[in-house]
């Protein structure tokens, strides 16, 4: 391996290229297998710095090619991917890597390594400094939530699924790179265990605001984790490229439309939040007896309450004062078929 004998000197060059985030523009690429098979074709979308971008479509329809399109784990056959303003097609491959995190299912941990060492994979590529290393291994089993002194000399197969997951998401950030690329990073585990670290990657996400491509076949983590959403058809065609809300509020195309399915009107209603907008102001009938609801809470939970309760409305409150009123026909209609 060529490791540079001057640390510092490559860390610094490394901190030089890594750390902030970095918009990642799609410039008509495409990839052509030398089969014939054209699993992409022609794809421009533009991924702003610090978004995280989720890619869903069905089976083969070129997501995961798309995501090793942009690492250069697939050479494209046409079209261009920018990093900010850098044409990764000009960037030595593997100095490329290094500045783009990539989690995949089953996360690909080293298994005869410990936690520790995986996590310092990259800092010890770049020629970190022991001392930094060690520092930013701390820093990050931390920020995702497992205590070093308990996990970090601990392998691979003695951690539950969850965990490491995690240990493959503090990998993937350990060298503080521009953009992370995540293909499937949550679906070996368990629906409940997927959904607590859905939410604690969120968390991380407010943090440490990476630009994110994130590829799934799960309609709900795409809604539930994307700033924006993009839906692919065949031969990574772009259908629609938008909000969770518009994606499922105003499906752009047929295809879409079946895409996101009959029950589109509850997963609406769990990212269409309760705003001021929608609320009839308080009139004298409406009773402490009322169930109340947060503003700025979903529309999804604000209708579970009605649902469990008998009455048709709800009082909304902010920062527990009462501010308006909103009904139940209010809720349903936002999830209704024709929205
Ligand atoms: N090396 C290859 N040679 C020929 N065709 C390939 C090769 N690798 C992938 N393909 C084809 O390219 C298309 C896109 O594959 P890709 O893995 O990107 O799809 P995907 O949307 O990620 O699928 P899945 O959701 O099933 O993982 C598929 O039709 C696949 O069969």
């Amino acid at each position: 391996m060529d490791v540079t004998p001057d640390p510092d000197l490559v860390a610094d060059r490394a901190t030089a290229s890594t750390g902030t985030a970095a918009s990642i523009t799609l410039d008509g690429i495409g990839k052509r297998y030398p089969d014939g098979t054209e699993a992409v074709r022609d794809l421009s979308l533009q991924v702003r710095a610090g978004e995280l971008v989720v890619l869903i479509g069905p089976s083969g329809c070129g997501k995961s090619t798309v995501l090793r399109m942009i690492n250069r784990l697939i050479e494209p056959t046409s079209g261009r991917v920018l990093l900010g303003d850098d044409d990764v097609t000009r960037v030595d491959p593997v100095t490329l890597r290094r500045r783009i995190g990539y989690v995949i299912q089953n996360v690909g941990l080293f298994p005869h390594q410990t936690v520790r060492a995986n996590v310092a994979t990259v800092p010890r590529l770049l020629g970190w400094s022991k001392e930094r290393s060690r520092h930013r291994v701390d820093e990050l089993l931390e920020l995702v939530g497992l205590d070093p002194a308990q996990f970090g000399r601990r392998y691979p197969h003695e951690l539950s699924g969850g965990q490491r997951q995690r240990v493959g998401v503090a990998r993937a950030l350990a060298a503080d790179p521009v953009v992370l690329l995540m293909d499937e990073p949550f679906s070996a585990v368990d629906p409940i265990v997927r959904t607590r670290l859905q939410e604690e990657f969120l968390r991380l996400q407010a943090e440490v605001r990476k630009t994110i491509v994130l590829v799934t076949h799960d309609l709900d983590e795409a809604v539930r984790l994307g700033d924006r959403i993009a839906v692919l058809s065949e031969g990574g065609r772009l259908e629609q490229f938008d909000t969770p809300a518009a994606v499922l509020g105003e499906p752009a195309s047929e295809f879409v439309r079946d895409f996101v399915g009959a029950d589109r009107g509850i997963r609406r209603l769990a990212v269409t939040p309760v705003t001021r907008a929608t609320l009839r102001p308080l009139t004298g009938d409406d009773g402490a007896d009322l169930p109340r609801v947060r503003l700025g809470g979903s529309a999804y939970d604000a209708l579970a309450v009605l649902l469990t309760s008998a009455a048709d409305r709800a009082v909304v409150v902010d920062d527990g004062e009462p501010v308006g009123v909103l009904s139940r026909r209010q809720l349903l209609d936002l999830g209704g078929p024709e929205n």
